[in-house]
């Protein structure tokens, strides 16, 4: 793994930043190999990422026709719920883009039968990925919580020692309690993972992950300190507060 950590006065210039990243990487990957496959996260701290993505001057830097949307993570709500992350990321992002329908590829946890959902989405992403095995994506985007929590892996579940399965049903000590989540193996394959981390309230787990503290039971965001690819930090200057001294960006 190599690691980049960026610390950023507020989040918006924390999300400008995260926009030209991910316009780079769109770029490198639909030159390199003709798509580019980008898992996006829930929560508030990406919305203004994606609405910039889909804002002048950045949504016309990337053909979107090429572009693959997953999601790391959802809870079981329907997709019009207002604490769905497909529902987030579409009003903000993908309804404002000229990307195709088949090329969004939504979990649906809304499904009363949350395993069968898991195994959906896990055959979705082995069709798109045309693997039998663990799906490389180019981008994996995701986020932090006060207590490490990172896609809808928490401390001390079983899930994050699954090694086979690619996506579980999970319940969560966090409203909404029933989610569908990426499993370590698919987060740790990623070429790229982008975390995204705003707010005083994570600047613990964001010491404990970056300085090695801990286990990734105790703060689930460790896990990629095994992952194959590139990961970037960026944070800002409140979530970075409990680290060494470092300049900002
Ligand atoms: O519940 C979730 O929380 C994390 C962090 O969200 P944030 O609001 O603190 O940015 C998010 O990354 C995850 O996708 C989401 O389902």
């Amino acid at each position: 793994m190599q690691q980049r950590i960026a610390i950023y006065p507020d989040s918006e210039s924390l999300s400008q930043e995260a926009a030209r990243l991910v316009i780079r990487l769109a770029q490198e990957a639909i030159v390199t190999h003709g798509r580019f496959t980008l898992a996006l996260a829930g929560g508030s701290t990406p919305r203004r990422l994606y609405s910039l993505l889909a804002s002048d001057p950045y949504r016309g830097q990337i053909d979107w026709t090429r572009v693959d949307i997953f999601w790391s993570d959802e809870r079981c709500v329907p997709p019009d719920h207002p604490e769905s992350n497909y529902r987030m990321a579409y009003e903000v992002m993908l309804s404002k883009l000229p990307i195709p329908a088949a090329n969004i590829h939504r979990m649906p946890a809304e499904q009363a039968d949350r395993q069968a959902a898991a195994e959906s989405y896990a055959a979705e992403l082995r069709r798109v990925f045309g693997t039998a095995g663990v799906p490389v994506f180019d981008l994996i985007q995701l986020g932090m919580g006060p207590e490490g929590h990172t896609a809808s892996l928490f401390p001390h579940q079983a899930a994050l020692h699954e090694r086979e399965r690619l996506v579980l049903p999970v319940s969560v000590p966090k409203p909404p309690p029933e989610r569908l989540t990426f499993t370590p193996p698919i987060l740790q394959a990623a070429r790229h993972i982008l975390f995204l981390v705003t707010g005083s309230d994570k600047a613990e787990a964001v010491r404990a992950v970056l300085e090695d503290q801990g286990s990734p039971d105790d703060y689930p965001a460790r896990l990629v300190h095994a992952a194959a690819g590139e990961v970037a930090w960026l944070l800002d200057t409140a979530a970075a507060a409990a680290l060494p001294r470092r300049s900002t960006a």
